[in-house]
């Protein structure tokens, strides 16, 4: 390791223990059973005081130490001091240690983009399915994820008191992904998982365009590329909006680690950069290998109930 690392691969470090951090909170509120949820658009998309706090944690844990990047998270809070407690200085050691990808070890704080999902799967947080959640924090530079740190706070809750919970994923494209061992669908069965709590005939209609084998309905963006890349998907399939910039950058970011594709439903890639539009208007496939396969039977009538982002 060089004696100075590069901005990115400081920032990585930090937002690896921020992660963590904020793993900690969400289990914290579902332990002190009061989850403080509200509605924001409806009754499918929740806030609890995990997702605010975890935000918070994050935001004002990364912002203290980068002050130059811009930082965008998915709720949106009333600007106040966050408190001490919630703030997190430390660094990922073995992060620190990797040497840069080339094209990456010039670029400055104020030329990256950090998206922020605090908690996914807010809906499964609510009803206990709690492998479903992860916290998301991607980074972006000119458009595009560069790197991705996901964690799940309860990887090993079926294993009952005294498991350790919670993992932490991450990966830079060029530089591998960690935290998991890579796995493939063996042969070719198509495992297609999708929304569970979002769904309609458009979505279900896609689904099936895909003549899958098995659909798995899983929820949050995060779980379902982890289900790619740990072999239990082929593909993920959500013909709808409803996914938003912070759902997919740092999922992108790993599955671009391991040669796997993240786009709209036409297969163009999504941009980064700090003035798009939040939703991803065109829908989310994601795929770990044979993405033109299922682009291709994207059904006219899907595309065309879909806009362009
Ligand atoms: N219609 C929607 N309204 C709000 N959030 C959505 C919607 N569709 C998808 N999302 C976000 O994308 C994630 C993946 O969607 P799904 O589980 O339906 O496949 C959800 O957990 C949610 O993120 P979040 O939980 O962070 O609000
Ligand atoms: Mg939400
Ligand atoms: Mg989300
Ligand atoms: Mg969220």
């Amino acid at each position: 390791m060089s004696g100075n690392p590069a901005v990115v691969m400081r920032l990585v470090a930090s937002a690896y223990t921020v992660a963590e951090k904020a793993g900690a909170i969400v289990r914290r509120v579902l332990h002190s059973g009061e989850l403080g949820i509200v509605e924001k658009t409806g009754a499918n998309d929740l806030q609890t005081l995990a997702d605010r706090l975890a935000q918070q944690s994050i935001c004002a844990s990364l912002s203290k130490r980068f002050p130059k990047i811009t930082i965008i998270g998915e709720e949106e809070l009333p600007a106040e001091e966050v408190t001490e407690d919630l703030i997190e200085n430390g660094q990922a050691e073995e992060i620190l240690q990797k040497s840069c990808p080339a094209e990456y070890s010039g670029l400055k704080e104020e030329e990256l983009v950090v998206w922020v999902d605090p908690l996914d799967g807010t809906k499964e947080y609510t009803e206990g399915l709690l492998d479903n959640v992860t916290v998301l924090i991607g980074v972006a530079y000119g458009g595009k994820p560069i790197a991705g740190i996901i964690n799940q706070p309860f990887y090993n809750y079926q294993l009952g008191a005294g498991a350790s919970l919670g993992r932490t994923i991450w990966g830079m494209p060029g530089l591998g992904a960690f935290g998991f061992q890579l796995q493939e669908v063996q042969g070719d069965t198509r495992i297609v998982t999708t929304t569970r709590s979002h769904s309609n005939n458009v979505v279900t209609d896609c689904v099936a365009a895909m003549e899958p084998h098995e659909v798995v309905k899983v929820g949050g963006a995060g779980n379902k590329v982890i289900q790619l890349v740990e072999g239990r998907a082929s593909a993920y399939v959500f013909a709808s909006p409803g996914c938003k910039k912070w759902d997919t950058c740092a999922a992108e970011a790993i599955l671009h680690a391991v040669g796997g594709k993240l786009t709209d439903m036409r297969g163009n890639p999504y941009r980064y950069d700090a003035n798009v539009k939040h939703m991803n208007s065109a829908g989310v496939l994601a795929t770990l290998r044979n993405h033109e396969y299922y682009v291709s039977r994207v059904p006219q009538s899907v595309l065309q109930a879909l806009k362009s982002d």
